[in-house]
């Protein structure tokens, strides 16, 4: 057996399988064993809805590194599978260790894929060893389905390293895109979101410059003596109307994460890997809580966005599927970071679905969106305001921000004499 195939079963042995087909439904879950099992009736239906008896093959990005194997998941994601998927279906998967936090490795299984095995991107990808290649055969007289590892032998010819059975498996605790969120998807220490940064210095010079305007001395606690209040919500929710009239109101100093010095390089961190782009995020606020602590000094400092979005957006955006695959009220992603300075009060701004999409539309965004990205939408929605609202120390106050302006004004006023006595 291929040497490098050793050191890639030591990884894959006990692993899980999740197939997600359908993102408002629970995935398809598999156990790999050797040792076939007795198939029950019912779990036919869990082969039949992935595999349809067409030939298909699975990727994993398997790579050591965590930067790198973001950047070649991403690379996987639009390069390569586009190119061989055409007229298959593709699904996201998830192999992992039950449970087990940072586990999960992601990848894709192309359904309908007559001919893969005869050509030379297969020999290609197997080749490569940030990738774990499967292929899938139906045992026609037992009605077991088949992963086949495959790999390079010695010789060069490519060679299925190990057969596992696939065995429908029970739904685990945590959803597999929930095991992978700490210090990838949200930073939780500055030095964690700088190590990301400075390791990605070689292929994104700007980081080298981003990390060099961060204040070297953190403050924790606030010198300063007046209140701080940040404005949360998503997008169209009315947080810039209201931060300029509290702001004009309140005589206070207007600051926003990322701050304004950041703008230049937010748009190529928005093109990076979430890794990354979080990173960026994280850093971001970091900056901001060095201003935060400058300007409380002189008078009542308003923030839009700062902690409670870097992290209910990434959250949200590494959790696949339904709402309910968030992490429980209380899980540790919702704590706040140990070290980044904390605001006196939290307050997120909620509309309706509708009311959100009409100011949007009044903006100009959102027209030619297709029915199905709006669902898509919805779903995404509603798991960030889900881990908004389940952010702990401090959680936000939440502020029904339907009514017209002023009078969103006058309850938040209300709402910050009552907690910070101004
Ligand atoms: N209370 C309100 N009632 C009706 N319309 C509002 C209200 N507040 C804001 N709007 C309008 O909704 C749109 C979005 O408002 P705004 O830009 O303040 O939201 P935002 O949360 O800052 O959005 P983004 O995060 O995308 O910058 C604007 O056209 C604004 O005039
Ligand atoms: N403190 C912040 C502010 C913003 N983000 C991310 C989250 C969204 O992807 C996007 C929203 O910002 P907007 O378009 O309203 O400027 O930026 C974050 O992660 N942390």
């Amino acid at each position: 057996m291929a040497k490098q195939a050793f050191s890639r079963l030591g990884r894959w042995c006990s692993r899980m399988f999740a197939v997600e087909c359908d993102p408002s439904s629970d995935p398809v879950y598999f156990a790999l064993t050797k040792t076939p099992q007795t198939r029950q009736c019912s779990e036919r239906q869990a082969f039949e809805k992935i595999f349809r008896k067409a030939k298909s093959f699975s990727l994993h990005v398997c790579t050591e590194d965590k930067i790198q194997r973001a950047k070649f998941y991403e690379d996987i994601k639009n390069n390569t599978i586009p190119g061989v998927s055409r007229g298959c279906s593709v699904f996201d998967v998830f192999s992992f260790h039950p449970d087990v936090k940072n586990s999960a490795l992601r990848g894709f299984l192309v359904r309908g894929v007559a001919d893969i095995q005869e050509t030379g991107l297969f020999d290609e990808l197997v080749r490569n060893p940030g990738l774990n290649v499967c292929t899938y055969v139906l045992e026609e007289d037992t009605e077991h389905w088949w992963q086949h590892l495959w790999s390079k032998a010695e010789d060069g010819r490519m060679v299925v390293v190990e057969k596992y059975c696939l065995v429908p498996a029970e739904k685990p605790e945590h959803h597999p895109s929930t095991l992978n969120i700490i210090n990838s998807d949200v930073f939780y220490k500055f030095g964690d979101a700088c190590k990301v940064l400075r390791e990605c210095t070689k292929f994104i010079p700007e980081s080298k410059e981003l990390l060099e305007l961060v204040d070297q001395g953190l403050p924790l606690k606030r010198e300063g003596r007046f209140p701080v209040i940040v404005i949360e919500g998503l997008d169209a929710t009315g947080k810039t109307t209201l931060t300029r009239s509290l702001t004009d109101t309140l005589n206070a100093t207007l600051l926003q994460s990322p701050p304004q010095c950041l703008s230049p390089w937010r748009p190529r961190f928005d093109s990076e890997p979430a890794l990354l782009r979080r990173a960026f995020y994280a850093l971001g606020n970091y900056i901001t809580a060095g201003q935060i602590d400058r300007a409380s000094a002189h008078a009542p400092v308003i923030v839009d966005r700062y902690w409670h979005s870097t992290a209910a957006y990434g959250i949200a955006t590494a959790v696949s599927g339904r709402v309910d695959n968030l992490p429980g009220p209380g899980s540790e992603v919702y704590r706040w970071p140990v070290d980044l300075l904390q605001p006196d009060l939290v307050l997120l701004l909620t509309v309706s679905p509708e009311e959100r999409i009409r100011r949007l539309r009044f903006r100009g965004a959102e027209k030619t969106r297709e029915e199905a990205e709006l669902e898509a939408n919805d779903r995404f929605r509603s798991k960030v305001e889900q881990a908004y609202k389940r952010i702990e120390d401090p959680a936000c106050v939440v502020v029904d921000a339907s009514p017209p302006p002023d009078q969103v004004l006058q309850q938040v006023l209300l709402l910050i004499k009552n907690k910070c006595h101004l």
